[in-house]
């Protein structure tokens, strides 16, 4: 048994959970219940009050974060410590929204200077896309960027920049190219003028196979076209942090956007990661957007742990992983511009918290990371929220909605809006065996009839939800809104004991993958792996059934 669960506050919450009544009757017991448990912090409103939560629920939740001591493992991220002990980093993607005149250290050394440089080159090649003074291998300006990259090196820009579709420059399109399923790159090529596009590759390590892969095609597609081996340093940029193994690959050295070992791959949105997106709402607009993290990482910092955002979100799913035997949470989001949003967390929580062992190397006995999903509302109301409704899991849902629509038209605001309210009361509330007999009252069914029906009806509610609301979607607010989250991952990995920045259970997967197409490419027939594999690869190499 793990210190943790033998705790007496661990068991206090065990004791206190069971015993809590129904949110119906919360609500009913404290009329200031909404007052007392909604919290505001830079431009984001988190009204909390529909969780299986009273004032003791939050007492013993605040305690396990400090006997965790939770306010001194965010001072030692943010001041640059090891903390990510099995890859031997610190995790600093707060120091690349970081202000100039700061003064960050890793490894010895200030980080905020190179931080700077970084953003000013990126600056200087995103205005002169923009203006068009950057020109293609015939003289004509860009039109279409093709980002290439996989994970934290795909998802950040690509649902960023969707987010902010009302900010892109006129004239400049993106394409996200992640899968090496050649479909991919295929689909995007189509249609695409060599002369107009330039390419990012963005890889950390620059060794990741589907991004070499991609960009070696986009590279002989290219030259295809036409163009020459003289034209690439005119159409493909690199974003890494081994910059020698992109000079190696040919990347032109002035083509090349560093980053750094202390950025975790689903933290790099905020570094020169973020380039394409940048290149499609300009610098100020990027800059906006690390500023919204900015001031998110100076709230979570600063604020007592009782009035802190990403900490009430975090302990709020510690209390239904742990204490109520939930294993999902659901984002849903109010907003087609944030439609990918819940794939950004999926990635950002499950990549981080998906661990099994304590940061000593002790097995846990309790939950960890929860399976994040989601989509948009209010599409998911008309498919899975029957499960959230009716199913038998507890899955807690964030609603994310802005108050004021990028595109006002008729009526459609208040109707998603009242959607939004209305689901998250329906899963608080429900409806009784009592009222779904009453609603029938009037029905020509039978008194038998009534009753089966009725039954079928019932909603059991109190399913916790949390809401997030801001005035607008700006570069702004999202940025604070990711930044939260990210905050939020990190106290759960906290109160857990784990190391929520390092990511071991993909390397396996790729490690057999890579032997698999050594056996493929050398045409031998597979016979040492176990008789399901070794089927499989025969089976692909004959190419039928
Ligand atoms: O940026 P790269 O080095 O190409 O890595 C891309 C991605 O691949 C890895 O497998 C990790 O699971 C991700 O965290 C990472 O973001």
């Amino acid at each position: 048994m793990t210190k943790l669960t033998q705790s007496t506050t661990w068991k206090a919450l065990q004791a206190h959970t069971s015993q809590l009544p129904h949110m119906r009757e919360l609500f009913a017991q404290n009329p200031q219940r909404f007052e007392q448990m909604s919290v505001k912090a830079c431009g984001l409103f988190l009204d909390y009050s529909k969780n299986r939560i009273n004032d003791d629920t939050l007492e013993l939740l605040f305690s396990l974060a400090k006997e965790a001591n939770l306010t001194e493992k965010i001072a030692a991220m943010f001041n640059g410590d090891v903390i990510n002990n099995t890859e031997h980093r610190a995790v600093l993607h707060t120091a690349l929204r970081s202000k100039a005149e700061q003064e960050i250290i890793a490894e010895g050394a200030n980080i905020v200077p190179e931080v700077q440089q970084t953003l000013a080159k990126m600056a200087g090649f995103v205005e002169s896309v923009q203006s068009g003074q950057w020109k293609g291998y015939t003289g004509k300006a860009i039109t279409d960027v093709v980002s290439i990259g996989i994970g934290g090196s795909f998802l950040g820009p690509k649902i960023v920049s969707q987010a902010l579709r009302p900010y892109w420059h006129a004239g400049l399109n993106c394409h996200f190219v992640a899968n090496v399923d050649a479909t991919s790159i295929c689909e995007k090529l189509k249609g695409l003028n060599a002369e107009t596009t330039l390419f990012v590759m963005s890889s950390k390590s620059f060794g990741t196979q589907e991004t070499l892969t991609n960009t070696l095609s986009a590279k002989d597609w290219f030259l295809a076209q036409g163009a020459t081996q003289q034209d690439i340093a005119k159409h493909f940029v690199a974003v890494t942090s081994n910059v020698a193994k992109a000079t190696e690959f040919g990347m032109d050295a002035n083509n090349i956007f560093p980053m750094w070992d202390w950025v975790g791959g689903r933290y790099s949105l905020w570094s020169a990661i973020g380039l394409p997106i940048a290149l499609l709402v300009g610098m100020d607009n990027f800059k906006a957007l690390l500023d919204g993290a900015h001031q998110m990482d100076e709230h979570f910092a600063n604020t007592p742990l009782p009035q802190n955002m990403p900490v009430i979100m975090a302990m709020l799913s510690v209390l239904y992983g742990n204490f109520h035997g939930s294993q999902s949470h659901v984002i849903l989001t109010y907003d087609h511009y944030l439609r990918g949003l819940p794939a950004y967390f999926q990635q950002l929580d499950m990549e981080s918290n998906g661990k099994s062992v304590t940061l000593d190397g002790t097995d846990v006995d309790y939950s960890t990371g929860p399976v994040i999903w989601g989509g948009e509302g209010t599409n998911g109301q008309h498919a899975y929220h029957q499960l959230l409704h009716q199913g038998t899991a507890l899955i807690p849902a964030d609603f994310i909605m802005p108050l004021q629509s990028h595109n006002p038209l008729g009526e459609h605001h208040d109707q998603l809006a009242s959607n939004c309210f209305g689901q998250t009361q329906a899963l608080m509330q429900g409806r009784t065996f009592a009222e779904a007999l009453a609603e029938l009252s009037n029905s020509k069914l039978d008194e038998p009839q009534k009753a089966l029906i009725a039954k079928h009806k019932v909603m059991s509610g109190n399913k916790p939800s949390n809401t997030l609301l801001m005035d607008k979607l700006t570069p702004t607010t999202l940025g604070a809104l990711i930044a939260l989250y990210e905050h939020r991952t990190f106290v759960q990995g906290a109160i857990w004991q784990i190391n929520s920045f390092d990511q071991w259970g993909v390397e396996l997967g790729k490690q057999l993958g890579n032997d698999v197409l050594e056996r493929i490419g050398a045409d031998l027939d597979a016979t040492e792996l176990d008789s399901s594999s070794n089927a499989l690869v025969n089976l692909y190499r004959q190419g039928k059934l």
